[in-house]
């Protein structure tokens, strides 16, 4: 997230955008022809110039005007062609480029696994995939173009320069070269910085972004202004950075500016002297200062384009940052089928798992078998690691030892696509996204008929209040749409857990935020559709393990004991000792 631990050249950084441009190298080398070209229509008309004030001026003969003057105006008119021909055959290649990328980032961030998300900000990724890649794309649209047009101006002014005259062509040039090392110190120096930046701008998206998402924390707890401390810090760092860029820049600046002006006085110098001792025409220095005044822009814009170059280059190291983050949780090489049909026999052997190496164990040799159309509950103290169990069955997370099996295949031998079928989730936290109700639903499968929407919203006890929403099913939820309470925002979890009709269904505490009444209305729903599958759920209140056929402990990375409820009361004083922890009615507690 911060600045890469090998730090590569621009150049290095810009040469990954191979891949991406190759397809569209024809459109590129044809932009760079037309701005060839239209510089090189440019540089002629000091020579034509040249030409006039030798010629027909010199010798007071207006007739011999007529040509050159066509000549300038037809020069002119190709320059004016050639810059619209360029602009109009570059736009497809680098928007196209833009978009591929954008779409292979969003693509790969989906592949990549649970544990990516946790450690990245999001600010940073929304940085990324959009400030970034437009940063990108005026790279290759249009600094890469002049940074190699301006080198061959510069190169074909300097010939024009010597051929007109030797020593005008040198003083142009030995005021152009020191910018050659100016230029590389500031490159150096200017790339850290213009990574720095870039780097605090995603800070600050991730400030804006969780501030927004918890307006309502944030000001139940009145710590709007504590938030607008932090992201004024972070706006002032920022504009440090900024800072710190202009300085540098602006040293360039003050040499690009002085030295082509020196290089002018040379030009005069040497030109008078000249034409006094009558070893050059008027025509000569006229035309040499035309072209000298020509290269104004392709000397001055070395800075800036330099300058965007290395915010390209910082903008392609942040970029491959992510996608050279390995999709760790992925389908196998030699993926076996699924058993069909399936049962959703799911059993737990040895199952080890760690965050990373080198952490906490968090399950050191889980043995659980829920058998099929069994609903066994999962319940411990919190941090025990009920979450993470549920999350290996889906491989959100890959287990680190042992394995888990569905009718006695590997899970991590399915192909996902295959195993997220057969297995679905709920989550403590349900999750709505800024969709209509129907596309929330549907998302817990490929596809989905109003009729299988309509009867998981009333298995979820869902469909009541679906159908009093203004559109119904059309309505639009999550943060642009209408706002639900947590029990409505639940029982549409739950629909989208089951509306694909899983063989496994994981459900991590899905009924904590229902009021105890709308509990009992799921509850019933969940009895039925629970009957025809295999269930693991997480319980963290007692109501929630009256559902389930049996119960499973878990304490210390182990499951301490599995039975029925009144089985696990009646002998386990550790399951008696959790259960008044927990938040529990009387009736349920005995
Ligand atoms: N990314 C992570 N890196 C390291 N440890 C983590 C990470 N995420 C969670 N943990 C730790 O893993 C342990 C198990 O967490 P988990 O959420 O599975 O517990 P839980 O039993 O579901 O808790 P609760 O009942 O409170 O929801 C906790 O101690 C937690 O702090």
């Amino acid at each position: 997230m911060k600045q890469a631990e090998q730090p590569r050249s621009a150049y290095q950084s810009l040469w990954r955008l191979g891949p991406y441009a190759r397809p569209w190298r024809r459109y590129l080398i044809l932009g760079i022809i037309a701005t060839v070209g239209g510089m090189a229509a440019g540089l002629t008309i000091p020579l034509v110039i040249q030409s006039i004030l030798d010629g027909p001026i010199a010798r007071g003969e207006i007739s011999g005007l007529l040509w050159p003057v066509l000549a300038v105006a037809l020069l002119g008119s190709a320059e004016a062609g050639l810059f619209y021909f360029r602009r109009k055959v570059l736009a497809r290649p680098t928007t196209h480029i833009e978009a591929r990328m954008r779409r292979d980032l969003y693509a790969h961030l989906q592949r990549l696994p649970v544990s990516f998300h946790d450690r990245w900000q999001s600010g940073q990724l929304l940085s990324r995939a959009v400030a970034d890649l437009s940063t990108i794309r005026g790279f290759i649209a249009f600094v890469a173009i002049f940074l190699v047009v301006n080198s061959l101006t510069l190169l074909g002014g300097l010939i024009v320069l010597f051929g007109l005259n030797f020593w005008l062509g040198l003083t142009v040039l030995l005021a152009a070269l020191p910018l050659i090392t100016i230029s590389t110190v500031f490159e150096r120096k200017y790339k850290v910085v213009a990574r720095l930046a870039q780097d605090q701008d995603g800070d600050l998206a991730t400030t804006v972004e969780e501030s927004a998402l918890g307006i309502r924390v944030l000001k139940a707890f009145g710590r709007g202004p504590h938030l607008a401390g932090k992201f004024r810090k972070q706006a002032k760092l920022l504009r440090g950075t900024e800072l710190r860029k202009v300085r540098i820049s602006s040293l360039l600046w003050g040499a690009i500016v002085l030295l082509p002006e020196i290089g002018i006085a040379g030009q005069l110098l040497v030109g008078t002297t000249g034409i006094v001792n009558g070893t050059m025409t008027v025509g000569t220095l006229v035309a040499a200062m035309a072209v000298a005044a020509y290269l104004r822009w392709p000397t001055d814009s070395i800075g800036w384009l330099l300058a965007e170059t290395n915010m390209a280059a910082a903008a392609a190291d942040r970029y491959f940052e992510v996608m050279d983050e390995p999709v760790t949780v992925a389908d196998p090489a030699d993926a076996k089928p699924a058993a069909s049909p399936a049962r959703g026999h799911l059993r737990f052997s040895n199952v080890h798992f760690r965050h990373s190496e080198g952490s906490k164990e968090i399950l050191s040799g889980v043995d659980l078998d829920v058998r099929p159309g069994e609903t066994v509950a999962l319940v411990g103290a919190t941090g025990s690691g009920k979450t993470t169990l549920t999350a290996l069955v889906p491989r959100l997370a890959d287990v680190t030892g042992g394995q888990i099996t569905i009718d006695g295949v590997n899970v991590a031998d399915m192909r996902l696509a295959d195993l997220r079928t057969l297995v679905s989730m709920a989550f403590e936290e349900p999750v709505l996204f800024s969709a209509s109700v129907r596309e929330n639903v549907a998302l817990g499968t490929g596809e989905a008929t109003d009729e299988q929407v309509w009867q998981a919203l009333r298995i979820a006890q869902a469909d009541k209040f679906v159908e009093a929403l203004p559109w119904g099913l059309d309505t639009r939820i999550g943060e642009q749409g209408l706002s639900l309470s947590g029990g409505q925002r639940q029982r549409l979890a739950l629909a989208r857990a089951i509306v694909g009709r899983p063989s496994v269904l994981v459900l991590d505490d899905p009924l904590s935020a229902l009021d105890v009444h709308t509990e009992a209305e799921v509850e019933r729903a969940l009895r039925e559709v629970l009957s025809g599958v295999t269930a693991l759920v997480v319980a963290h209140r007692p109501s929630t393990v009256q559902l389930a056929d049996r119960v499973a402990m878990l304490a210390d990375g182990r499951i301490a004991a599995v039975g029925t409820h009144s089985e696990l009361l009646a002998s386990n004083p550790a399951y008696r000792k959790l259960l008044s922890t927990l938040d529990a009615p009387e009736e349920v507690r005995a």
